[in-house]
């Protein structure tokens, strides 16, 4: 059963409980270009109160580096060492865990963000334009490319039939040619709307390809693999605060440390305690209720 933290000393003891928090973004700090109310204040609290803040997000489709501009314009601050991102993980995947191999290419659906981490992490990379229309007599051009060692896919908002119908090809024709998720995530929290998620584009190239990816994005421990390869990460002094249940909270016990849930992005209170999902070891109604910890200081 999950324990909803709504007093100033139910905070108080979470904060002496934990050190370093690891914080999601889309749905906990803001909601495509719109913060959460008092989430700059909530992590301006922790950082005062000596806590460790790392971000922790599932979004592919900015690099680290952008994300630190992200939190800049949002009146946030942000290292890039600080900022872990499932495109960052997946590119680190690639050259560290399967040794990508520098004379191939990967051919990725996604956003600028995979395309950078890869350039950081020496792969070459391609994809396509989304800005014509396509035509059936493009679509017979397509070929398998030998120098394609791998797919990536992730969240593309200028995702058309051509990336589609290339990736398919590759996958369905290259020997040995990788398939590889940034995420799952089936919904996507926007500003005022919940919209379409990597994991539900996704789903049309799986189900025409007819084969699973690698997946590297939370809850699955490789994002926690490329955090501890950077900090030490004490797991009974780390919480996991995030906003979607299948993957911030199954992450979190996956990864053997306690769970924060919020209710400012796709899941809703009757959720937080649905018997038949991993429930949060805590949960809230905003990271913006940390602000009762500032009451009388
Ligand atoms: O569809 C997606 O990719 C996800 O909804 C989104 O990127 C999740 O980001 P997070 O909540 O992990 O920051
Ligand atoms: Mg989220």
């Amino acid at each position: 059963m999950s324990r909803k933290l709504t007093t100033r000393q139910q905070l108080e003891e979470l904060l002496d409980r934990y050190d370093t928090f690891l914080f999601d973004c889309d749905g906990v700090i803001w909601l495509g270009n719109t913060l959460v109310s008092g989430a700059k204040e909530a992590l301006e609290l922790l950082k005062k109160r000596g806590k460790r803040l790392i971000y922790i997000t599932n979004n592919s489709m900015v690099s680290r580096e952008d994300y630190t501009k992200k939190f800049a314009r949002m009146g946030l601050s942000a290292t890039k060492d600080e900022v872990f991102s499932s495109s960052h993980a997946t590119a680190t995947y690639l050259a560290k865990v399967v040794n990508f191999p520098r004379d191939k290419t990967v051919y990725y659906i996604g956003g600028s963000g995979i395309k950078h981490e890869l350039d950081e992490a020496g792969i070459q990379s391609i994809t396509d334009e989304a800005t014509t229309t396509v035509d059936a007599d493009e679509l017979k051009l397509i070929q398998p490319n030998p120098e394609v060692g791998a797919v990536v896919f992730g969240l593309d908002l200028q995702i058309n039939y051509r990336k589609l119908a290339r990736a398919h090809v590759y996958l369905s024709k290259i020997p040995g040619c990788l398939f590889v998720a940034t995420n799952t995530d089936t919904t996507l929290p926007m500003d005022n709307n919940v919209l379409p998620g990597c994991g539900s584009l996704l789903a049309s190239l799986i189900h025409s390809v007819g084969r699973q990816p690698v997946v590297i994005g939370k809850p699955n421990k490789t994002m926690m693999d490329v955090i501890e390869a950077q900090y030490h990460i004490d797991p009974k002094r780390t919480l996991m605060v995030g906003d979607r249940i299948d993957t911030d909270i199954e992450f979190g016990a996956n990864c053997g440390i306690d769970t924060l849930l919020v209710l400012t992005g796709v899941t809703n209170e009757a959720m937080a305690n649905d018997p038949t999902s991993t429930n949060p070891t805590y949960y809230m109604d905003s990271i913006g209720d940390f602000s009762q910890l500032t009451v009388d200081e």
